[in-house]
């Protein structure tokens, strides 16, 4: 894939106050890619530097191996029209007809036939499932329906990329899950690149190929879902997991009502095919192991299928040690969990 959008030490103030610092990243022609993070993190901030809804205080943006950080005027324009825009609120018209809410997005400095237009918002009213409701207005849809009309509208005039804030924040999980099926059909089908911000790591699981996970203006960490998620050891991404871990609130209860000390217990990471391997009862045939598994899940983050374990070894210290050996040469990942928070 090759680099569309590219920032370089992007930092953005208000009022001399740092909201963005410093922050470098390069997103690919045709990837989903999360800008993940607490609320107030500066990610929206972030979002409209790609487009140049907000000039950054410092730093390059890119499109296209071009810095178009100082367009102004109509090159600014045309530029912007490379992006398609949808946000939580959908902010729809109420006063018009899901047909005509697509329609007054339609640039008309294009010249193009009503009937080549008419063809064109008929045809995304299909692709986002919406054809037989063209006459209703707004307030007949329901939250996911609203935000389907929003992505026809952002589609219209062709974009290359699609920005994304927040887009599934209003919306039930059922709404949820069928929107983001959407975005990546319409990422696929469309090659269209998507950029979407969330505070749900759930939502960068389901569609993302990569996340950035930004605190405090700073970007933190930048990879795949589970190199973000699963493998970074940095506390504040570690914290924010927790909120979607329920071992995070039943591993201290495990400890202090069983007495068991936290570094007895281990998280191994274990991915892909190993995840269809019997290492647990290897373990026990080679070392004598015996395996305690207190939680245990598996789940698909964008590419890669994980499964998350929190486990107590029984057996003898060289026994513990061969094993702990044994799974690192597999490639399982494994951390010793701290008294409060996992540690490497
Ligand atoms: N136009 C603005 N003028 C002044 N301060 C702003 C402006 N826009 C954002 N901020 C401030 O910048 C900080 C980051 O805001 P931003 O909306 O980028 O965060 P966020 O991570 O998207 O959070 P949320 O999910 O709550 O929207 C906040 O403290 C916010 O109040």
């Amino acid at each position: 894939m090759k680099k569309l959008l590219g920032l370089e030490n992007i930092s953005i103030e208000f009022d001399k106050n740092p909201v963005v610092k410093n922050i470098s990243l390069k997103i690919e022609d045709g990837e989903v890619f999360g800008i993940v993070g607490y609320s107030g993190a500066g990610k929206s901030t972030l979002l409209r530097s790609l487009n140049l809804l907000l000039k950054p205080t410092s730093g390059k943006v890119f499109y296209n191996h071009e810095n178009v950080t100082n367009l102004k005027g109509s090159n600014l324009k045309k530029f912007r029209k490379q992006f398609g825009m949808i946000f939580q609120h959908f902010n729809l018209m109420e006063t018009r007809t899901v047909y005509n809410n697509v329609r007054i997005a339609v640039d008309k400095k294009k010249g193009e036939k009503e009937k080549v237009v008419k063809q064109r918002i008929r045809q995304l009213l299909e692709t986002v499932g919406l054809e037989k409701l063209a006459n209703k207005y707004p307030q007949e849809l329901s939250g996911g329906q609203k935000q389907r009309v929003a992505i026809a509208r952002a589609l219209i005039n062709k974009p290359k990329v699609l920005l994304c804030d927040e887009p599934t924040s209003a919306l039930d999980p059922l709404n949820t899950n069928t929107l983001l099926k959407l975005l990546k059909k319409i990422n696929r089908e469309l090659k269209l690149t998507i950029v979407i911000i969330t505070h749900e790591i759930d939502v960068t699981k389901a569609i993302c190929d990569r996340v950035s996970f930004i605190d405090n203006g700073e970007l933190l960490a930048l990879g795949s879902p589970s190199e973000v998620f699963i493998n970074n050891t940095t506390s504040s991404i570690q914290k924010f997991i927790s909120f979607n871990e329920v071992h995070a609130r039943t591993l201290p209860y495990v400890k202090n009502k069983f007495g068991v000390h936290g570094k007895q217990i281990y998280q191994l990471i274990i991915e892909d095919e190993n995840v269809v391997q019997p290492l647990i009862s290897n373990i026990q045939e080679l070392f004598s192991i015996k395996t305690i598994v207190l939680a245990g899940g598996i789940d698909v983050y964008g590419s890669s299928i994980v499964n998350n374990m929190f486990v107590i070894f029984q057996g003898d210290r060289t026994g513990v040690k061969k094993t702990l050996d044994y799974l690192l040469k597999l490639k399982v990942k494994i951390k010793q969990h701290g008294e409060d928070e996992v540690q490497e």
